[in-house]
């Protein structure tokens, strides 16, 4: 028998009993079909059984003519699987749109009952008030009113009697009738004129009233003229006169249509709800995605200066092009460029492909090269070489080029990052570093990586804010038992570790006088979780100084036992406390990072710095679109985008200056949202303050101090506004995170002048929900904040427009140079100003560029 297959046994096994041939020797044969997709045919022969003839293990084979040759096969079966895939996808996208509609038809039945449920309740309760008038209504009272004929039903006309004699309105000369039907339920639905009577025992008039069609009580009370003009009544002593309808419809029918009609009602009322809902939803996630896509693109062709593709978005399957420039990198000047490529971070299945000399492209400054990028791509990697064997590299000081590739077959493998942090928005969250752990990790989720966070389970967590909180498993270490609790914030898995020593039980995240051994137990505990949990992470990411003892503890303790895999990022938010352990996190992470580039190159020069500037990046912070967002905010009065900005900041301006008793109206509004520290210029804010009065604007600062000495300062200053600008200041001097969305939405300007800022979220928040900033160009802020009558160019170098006003010094008069401007352009320009308001609105300052420098970042320290 012969066991065969083809193309390196890839393609169509067979296996077939051989017969034997009348040839000289002792040859056998069989007949066995090649297919056109061959460029081989491997096989061996055996006897059916166990005895092979397999060429010394080396199989036999023979190669095919005329068909497909190795790497036409390679795409063949990349294209086949791609298909298969494509099948796969829609088989499941097909059963996740019956199980979606099943979801919705759940749903829908469940509403409806619960509208019919609703229905009938509101019809029982009509019934009983009705039933209640019906034991009051009568047919005629002796000597007072009575109707004729005595036998009527809706639509009829009757004659109405009423014998005013001995009644409030006895003396009254015009009489009219307020009348209306099954307790008053449309209201007024009879009004007339009454006239005299021909009786005699006593002070008969009448009027003629067409009965209401599906009335079985009649409800009406007199008056001395005609509705609104009436001054005196007889109701019955209050209680209204009521008759019955004596033929009125039958009354089972009637209360059944009479459910089915509010059943309509409230299901339509539903209906419309339900469909404004997701339009808006729709609406968000096609602005968010909007918004991703102008940034990719925006990335992409910053580069372009140095490299790009074409097409720009290169798809798996297909050949692109890379233009480079070597002018503006270390080959400037060279004779020759070598290209040097591969895909998947160097990992694709073909190796690095050969290096390519480029050619001179036609635009005179880049040189090119082609590829073809195989369908199982995921990412495009490469560098450029002075010559074909190498010399002088640019590979993007040590990261390489990366480019993403769409539609390919296979997707990039998930990293799994756990972060261990001593703060998390919104439940532990002092400053900017809480939301920066919270904002990142969903990014980087969202980029469909494995993200774990790590914290301590304080006394004092918003445990409102905690889903699905539950028991996870306790272990002993440190001398006391750990107990590890599971949680998901914001979609995000969060471990809380609660050792039973009380250091997290002191009210408090910072304060307590032993925080360095707390946290610096929390470090140890934290990788002792991970190693005893069989945790096999890609990274671990510390931050400050409060979680930065987690690097050398790694190295010492960790690396050699079951945590190798892992590597370390460090990140500062601020160097100004813990600048010994933060030297250590320095030395011993494998990258590190701060929040922007400048306050990076701020700190450079700083001794725990300085000797590892090679492995020290900025990266700016983004903030969350889905958590900082004037279109879905319940914090604010009307939700709005860059296209009603101006009426969706009027309303939130007139609520926050109800809110907190300012005067309401249009004035300027500079807005301080910040802890008060020295670090966030607290003379200059100060200052700000009296210049904003000064110029007959309004002020509202959010702030609280955790220096008393500052906190106090700040009281006696409120005290004093309060009573000497009453109208325009307003210092809310406590953390109040619903006010500060308010805030932002409702000032014209946000306020920034610190001293040092390593990025600030404040100025970016404000942007987003269309307020201009006002800032100090220091770190972050320098980085992010545009001044529209200085930074044109340096905005335009980063592909932006100018954004808001800034100064340079530290002193009164810098500050009023950026806060003069500012509050002029308001008076001067309001168009100009709602343009720039519009304008600040559309820019990116959310997680979609800097999540795609932090994977970068975790790769380059997983090589
Ligand atoms: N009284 C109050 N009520 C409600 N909310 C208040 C508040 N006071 C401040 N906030 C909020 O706290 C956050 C402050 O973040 P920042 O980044 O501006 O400063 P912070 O100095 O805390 O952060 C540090 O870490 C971050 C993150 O890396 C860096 O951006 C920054 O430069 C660095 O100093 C914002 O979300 C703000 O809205």
């Amino acid at each position: 028998m012969i066991m065969g297959a083809f193309n390196d046994w890839r393609w169509k096994s067979f296996t077939t009993k051989l017969n034997k041939t009348p040839l000289k020797g002792d040859w056998w044969s069989c007949e066995v079909h090649v297919p056109k997709e061959a460029y081989k045919m491997d096989f061996v022969f055996f006897n059916g059984k166990d005895a092979y003839d397999n060429n010394d293990q080396k199989d036999f084979c023979i190669n095919v003519e005329g068909g497909m040759d190795a790497l036409e096969f390679d795409d063949f079966v990349l294209e086949e699987k791609r298909r298969e895939l494509e099948k796969l996808a829609k088989e499941q996208d097909e059963r996740e749109r019956q199980a979606e509609e099943q979801r919705r038809m759940d749903a829908e039945k469940a509403a409806s009952e619960a509208d019919r449920a609703q229905a009938r309740v509101e019809v029982e309760r009509e019934r009983e008030i009705l039933r209640e008038l019906m034991k009051k209504a009568v047919m005629s009272v002796d000597n007072v009113w009575y109707i004729e004929p005595s036998e009527f039903k809706g639509n009829d006309m009757v004659r109405l009697y009423y014998n005013k004699s001995s009644s409030p309105l006895a003396h009254a000369k015009d009489l009219w009738i307020h009348g209306g039907h099954n307790n008053w339920k449309d209201g007024l639905s009879i009004v007339a004129r009454l006239v005299s009577s021909e009786r005699k025992d006593g002070d008969w008039w009448y009027a003629d009233v067409v009965v209401p069609d599906l009335a079985f009580v009649l409800d009406w009370v007199f008056a001395d003229g005609p509705p609104q003009h009436a001054t005196l009544y007889d109701n019955n002593h209050r209680q209204d006169f009521h008759a019955i309808v004596p033929k009125c419809i039958p009354k089972e029918l009637y209360w059944v249509e009479k459910e089915h009609h509010i059943y309509r009602k409230l299901r339509e009322e539903r209906r419309l709800r339900e469909e404004a809902i997701r339009a808006k939803a729709e609406r968000t996630t096609r602005m968010k995605a909007d918004m991703k896509e102008r940034t990719v693109k925006m990335f992409l062709l910053s580069q372009k200066h140095i490299v790009y593709t074409e097409p720009l978005d290169v798809q798996a399957g297909s050949t692109v092009t890379v233009f480079y420039n070597p002018a503006n990198t270390v080959l400037n000047g060279k004779s020759e460029i070598w290209f040097r490529c591969s895909f998947n971070r160097w990992t694709h299945r073909m190796g690095a492909l050969p290096p390519q000399k480029m050619m001179p492209a036609d635009n005179g400054s880049h040189v090119k090269a082609s590829v073809k990028v195989p369908l199982d791509a995921y990412m495009m990697d490469f560098v450029f070489s002075e010559r074909e064997d190498g010399g002088i590299f640019d590979n993007k000081n040590g990261k390489d080029y990366h480019i993403p590739v769409f539609g390919g077959v296979v997707k990039e493998p998930p990293m799994h990052i756990v972060h261990i942090a001593v703060e998390m928005a919104p439940i532990a969250k002092v400053g900017g570093f809480g939301d920066v752990v919270t904002s990142l990790s969903r990014a980087v989720q969202d980029l469909n990586h494995n993200v774990d966070i790590i914290l301590p389970k304080y006394d004092c967590l918003k445990f409102s804010n905690v889903k699905d909180f539950q028991f996870h498993r306790s272990y002993s270490w440190g001398g006391t038992e750990i107990k590890v609790w599971f949680g998901k914030v914001e979609g995000l898995s969060v471990y809380f570790l609660e050792p039973q020593n009380g250091f997290f039980s002191a009210g408090c995240i910072y304060g307590c006088r032993n925080d360095g051994e707390r946290f610096g137990f929390f470090c140890h505990a934290a990788l002792e979780f991970l190693l005893q949990s069989g945790f096999h992470p890609d990274i671990i990411h510390c931050h400050d100084w409060s979680s930065a003892p987690v690097a050398q503890l790694f190295k010492d303790h960790y690396v050699h036992y079951g945590l190798s895999k892992a590597r370390v990022v460090f990140t500062i938010h601020n160097l100004e406390f813990g600048a010994h352990l933060i030297g250590k996190a320095m030395e011993y992470s494998h990258k590190a990072t701060t929040v922007s580039h400048t306050y990076s190159r701020e700190v450079a020069g700083n001794p725990v710095i300085a000797p590892h500037l090679y492995k020290f990046h900025g990266i700016l912070n983004g903030i969350d679109l889905d958590i900082w967002d004037p279109y879905n905010d319940k914090f604010i009065p009307i939700s709005y985008t860059p296209e009603n900005v101006v009426e969706g900041k009027r309303a939130a301006k007139e609520a926050l200056q109800q809110r907190l008793g300012l005067k309401r109206a249009d004035l300027p509004l500079v807005g301080i949202i910040t802890r008060l520290t020295h670090q966030k210029g607290i003379h200059l804010i100060k200052h700000a303050i009296w210049r904003t009065l000064d110029r007959n604007g309004q002020v509202v600062l959010l702030g609280s101090a955790p220096d008393p000495r500052i906190q106090n300062d700040f009281v006696n200053l409120a005290n004093q506004l309060h009573s000497s600008h009453s109208d325009c200041a307003r210092l809310c001097l406590a953390y109040d995170e619903p006010l500060s969305h308010l805030i932002y939405a409702g000032a014209d300007f946000i306020l920034v002048p610190s001293i040092f800022e390593p990025c600030g979220l404040t100025q970016l928040t404000a942007m987003r929900y269309g307020s201009v900033p006002v800032v100090r160009k220091t770190g972050g802020l320098y980085d992010t904040v545009f001044d529209v009558d200085n930074d044109k160019e340096r905005a335009e170098a980063q592909g932006l427009e100018t954004n808001g006003f800034n100064f340079d010094g530290a002193d009164a008069t810098s500050v009023d140079y950026a806060l003069n401007r500012a509050i002029s352009a308001w008076y001067d320009g309001r168009d100009w100003f709602n343009s720039l308001c519009k304008r600040v609105m559309e820019q990116d300052w959310s997680w979609n560029r800097p999540a795609l420098d932090y994977l970068e970042l975790y790769h380059a320290a997983r090589k």
